[in-house]
């Protein structure tokens, strides 16, 4: 994410669409990235909130469009449709900003905080059932010859009660082209682990690293300041090999860093019963351990239900 002194639209705004019409009232910024400035919007009709993401170059938010599109129309995928409705993208339209057509779309907005937030604020315990959702997610994008490519944990909102949610679907790439967005830390070609050419491995890999950033952030910083070619899959598995967080999930990751899980929803149900069975223990909060367990059940439903609609 790139940052800015320009201090954006001011709440109160309103942000009318050219073509649908549609008017949008700004609450606040949500955030700000290469590719746009994302704000919390009300409704002016409904009083419904929603995220809207105004763009900055029409090329590139037309491309995250068509994937969202995309993946809304394709219909597999529970995280766009619910009970066959669209969820996810809401309207596309031009707004006329300082005699320019400024390109935008309204979209879900997803509550909560970036994943090393909120387990910064909440402690380890809640990673097994955040990470279980989203192997989950990342499952449900596979299925359907999608790869998420920028999965970092800015990208990753997780609710007070542990519901978590991908956002940024810009680096969505189809299997088997070229992963178009990446982030050094999460890439698999920056570590000399193997190519960025979008495939399953290519995220679950990602996963592994985003687990290791989290749970034992100070030795993947050092290991990453390291000269290029000293970067290599033996250096990561000497961290998980050191590292007390990261035992519970070590034979997990390792075979993520080596590419060796079969498929991402096997790699999120071996996930789940490392998680369930106490993976990331600490010294959290205890009153929040009663909600964890609902959240951690609710994956689990999640993941059976999967495995049903997969098999039927
Ligand atoms: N649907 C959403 N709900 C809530 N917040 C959001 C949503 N989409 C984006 N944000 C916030 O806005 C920020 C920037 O959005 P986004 O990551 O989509 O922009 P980008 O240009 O693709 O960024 P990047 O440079 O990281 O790829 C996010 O980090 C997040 O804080």
């Amino acid at each position: 994410m790139t940052t800015s002194s320009d201090p954006g639209l001011a709440p109160g705004t309103v942000i009318t669409g050219k073509w649908k019409r549609g008017s949008y009232v700004i609450q606040r910024l949500l955030g700000r990235g290469a590719n746009g400035t994302v704000y919390l919007v009300r409704d002016a009709g409904q009083g419904r909130q929603y995220a809207l993401k105004l763009g900055k170059d029409a090329i590139d938010l037309q491309s995250e469009i068509n994937v969202l599109t995309t993946l809304q129309t394709q219909g597999k995928q529970a995280a766009f449709r619910t009970n066959g409705v669209p969820s996810y993208l809401f309207e596309v339209d031009d707004f006329r900003l300082k005699d320019k057509d400024v390109p935008f779309y309204v979209m879900k907005y997803v509550k909560g905080e970036p994943l090393h937030l909120f387990i910064a604020r909440n402690g380890m315990r809640w990673y097994g059932v955040a990470g279980l959702a989203v192997l989950n997610r990342l499952a449900e994008l596979h299925e359907s010859d999608w790869v998420f490519g920028d999965l970092k944990p800015q990208n990753i909102m997780v609710a007070s009660l542990g519901e978590t949610e991908l956002i940024d679907y810009g680096g969505v790439t189809k299997r088997g082209s070229s992963v178009k967005q990446f982030t050094e830390w999460y890439d698999r070609g920056y570590w000399n682990a193997g190519g960025r050419s979008a495939d399953p491995q290519y995220d679950l890999f990602s996963f592994a690293l985003l687990t290791i950033h989290i749970l034992e952030g100070d030795a993947l910083k050092a290991a990453a300041a390291k000269l290029p070619q000293l970067r290599s899959i033996s250096e990561l598995t000497g961290i998980i090999a050191r590292s007390r967080a990261l035992r519970p999930y070590a034979g997990w990751l390792v075979s993520a860093l080596r590419g060796e899980h079969k498929n991402t929803r096997r790699a999120a149900l071996a996930w789940s019963h490392l998680a369930e069975s106490g993976g990331g223990k600490d010294t959290g909060r205890k009153h929040k351990s009663r909600w964890l367990g609902y959240a951690f059940t609710a994956s689990l439903v999640m993941l059976a239900g999967a495995i049903w609609m997969a098999l039927r």
